[in-house]
């Protein structure tokens, strides 16, 4: 395989930069325009160990700089790995690349140390993956899920139910194709069992993938309510500016506004709402439309009320909406500053989450936040179990949960094993394709079409 090169940190001025160089001609790339000072040779080093010296363009020093040896297969890559740490501007880094490239080298592909990593072993697809979200990760739960994947807990889950339905797919096969051998016959009900127990792990595995997917891309929220009772007061109250146009007069909102909003560790994409009511005015009325929709959608919706006035069928035809769609919700009881016309306990059969608020006062910001928090600590979804799901690894696990219902059903109507194996194959074959396994090409290259040079 060839020797690959690329700078590794971001392409900025800086205190340092590092030129990654990978392959089994690392070293003497390396040799060639770098003069250890701190030891004898390049090719003396070993692994793990570093040389202050200079680098040199046929013998004009071009930079100091340290240079860092990882010897195959302990390496990031697997491969013989150097890294020349120089200056941190962008012309002298781009030029110790240019050198790295003239003596030798080939330019990494997006995302090529991480491919060669997997190719190598080191790592599997959905740990690959990982690394991407470790780079991405903006909070504190973010990087500890991408952590766990990193580490392996997806792979691992993953890798236990393929094998099961490995094993069985070998059990079936041998059965189905030589039925006149005195092979066990496959015993129904452990196939049952096993093909229960599949189900099972990779709808948990779905489920998880939510928060997962929650936590990376924010929480998609909705603040819905009728019209004037703070909802676009408390959308700019989140986000600590003025975004939404606030006044006296309902129905000012007509757009859906959308914004990100990070509240502690927590990020939510708010949007701001058209008041819903029956309305004869065109354009609010396609608001409305655009406001129960997107409630439809949501993960979390922020119910708000205007406690200075009495409920009316607007409001409990809101909360009866939320309810029955078994959203995840926050009612907000608003203008707690005026006197109250209402009490929490009638909104109480509703939900439980509830907090009373003045939106125009800032200091209520951070109740709002722990009602928040409250719903979405990592004890009410399972942090440790949280798996960072993508949408592609999403699709196979999907895919593969259908074939195992389906063959599930299959199983429970009657149907031959023929036609059983083949809904299991389909599904192994989905979970292979997730932890890179059995992933074609094409699925590979788009995975890693998505990293940067250099990683
Ligand atoms: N300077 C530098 N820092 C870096 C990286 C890098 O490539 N270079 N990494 C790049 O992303 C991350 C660290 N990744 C690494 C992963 C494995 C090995 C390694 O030497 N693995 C050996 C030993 C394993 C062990 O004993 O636990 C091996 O796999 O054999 C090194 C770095 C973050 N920081
Ligand atoms: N006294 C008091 N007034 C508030 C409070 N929150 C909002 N208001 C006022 O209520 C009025 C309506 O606020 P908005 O935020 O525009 O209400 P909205 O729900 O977005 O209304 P639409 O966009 O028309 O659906 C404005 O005059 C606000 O200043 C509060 O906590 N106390
Ligand atoms: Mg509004």
């Amino acid at each position: 395989m060839s020797t690959i090169c690329a700078i590794s940190t971001p392409v900025a001025e800086g205190g340092i930069s590092v030129i990654r160089i990978s392959g089994e001609n690392a070293l003497n790339v390396a040799e060639k325009i770098f003069a250890p000072h701190t030891c004898p040779s390049v090719a003396g080093m070993a692994g793990y160990t570093c040389a202050y010296g200079q680098i040199n363009d046929n013998g004009r020093a071009v930079d100091d700089g340290v240079l860092t040896v990882f010897r195959a297969p302990h390496s990031y890559t697997g491969e013989d790995v150097c890294e020349i740490s120089c200056h941190g501007g962008i012309y002298v880094t781009k030029r110790v690349l240019r050198l790295c490239l003239e003596n030798g080298a080939e330019p990494a592909q997006a995302g090529e140390f991480t491919k060669r990593a997997m190719l190598n072993g080191k790592l599997s697809l959905t740990q690959a993956e990982a690394v991407m979200d470790t780079i991405a990760a903006q909070g504190e739960y973010a990087l500890a899920s991408a952590n766990l994947t990193r580490k392996g807990s997806l792979f691992g889950r993953i890798d236990k139910v393929t094998k099961e339905l490995v094993k069985l797919l070998g059990e079936l096969a041998a059965w189905v194709d030589y039925p006149e051998e005195d092979l066990p016959a496959v015993e129904e009900n452990a196939l049952r069992e096993s093909l229960k127990n599949a189900v099972s792990v990779t709808g948990r595995l779905l489920a998880d993938s939510d928060n997962g997917m929650l936590i990376k891309n924010g929480i998609d929220t909705v603040i819905a309510g009728r019209p004037n009772v703070g909802k676009s007061t408390l959308m700019n109250l989140l986000l600590g500016y003025d975004r939404s146009i606030v006044t006296e007069v309902a129905g000012t909102t007509r757009d859906v506004i959308e914004e990100s909003a990070r509240l502690g560790e927590l990020i939510f994409r708010l949007s701001d709402t058209a008041g819903i009511r029956d309305t004869e005015d065109k354009v609010e009325k396609i608001g409305v439309e655009m406001a129960q929709k997107r409630l439809e959608e949501c993960m979390l919706v922020i119910e708000v009320f205007d406690t200075s006035v009495k409920p009316d069928d607007d409001d409990t035809a809101l909360l009866e909406k939320v309810r029955s769609l078994g959203k995840r919700a926050l009612i907000v009881l608003n203008k707690s500053d005026l006197e109250s016309a209402v009490g929490e306990d009638f909104f109480r059969e509703y939900c439980e989450n509830i907090v009373c608020i003045s939106a125009k006062d800032p200091n209520d910001r951070e109740k709002i936040q722990h009602a928040l928090e409250k719903i979405f600590t990592p004890e009410n979804y399972d942090a440790d179990s949280t798996i960072f799901a993508n949408e592609r690894q999403r699709g196979c696990l999907v895919k593969a949960n259908k074939n195992l219902t389906a063959a599930l059903e299959a199983l429970e109507m009657g149907e031959t094993l023929d036609a059983v194996t083949v809904m299991i194959d389909y599904a192994a074959d989905s979970l292979l394709e997730l932890t890179g396994e059995k992933a074609t090409e094409a699925v590979v290259s788009e995975v890693f079409s998505k990293f940067c040079v250099g990683k």
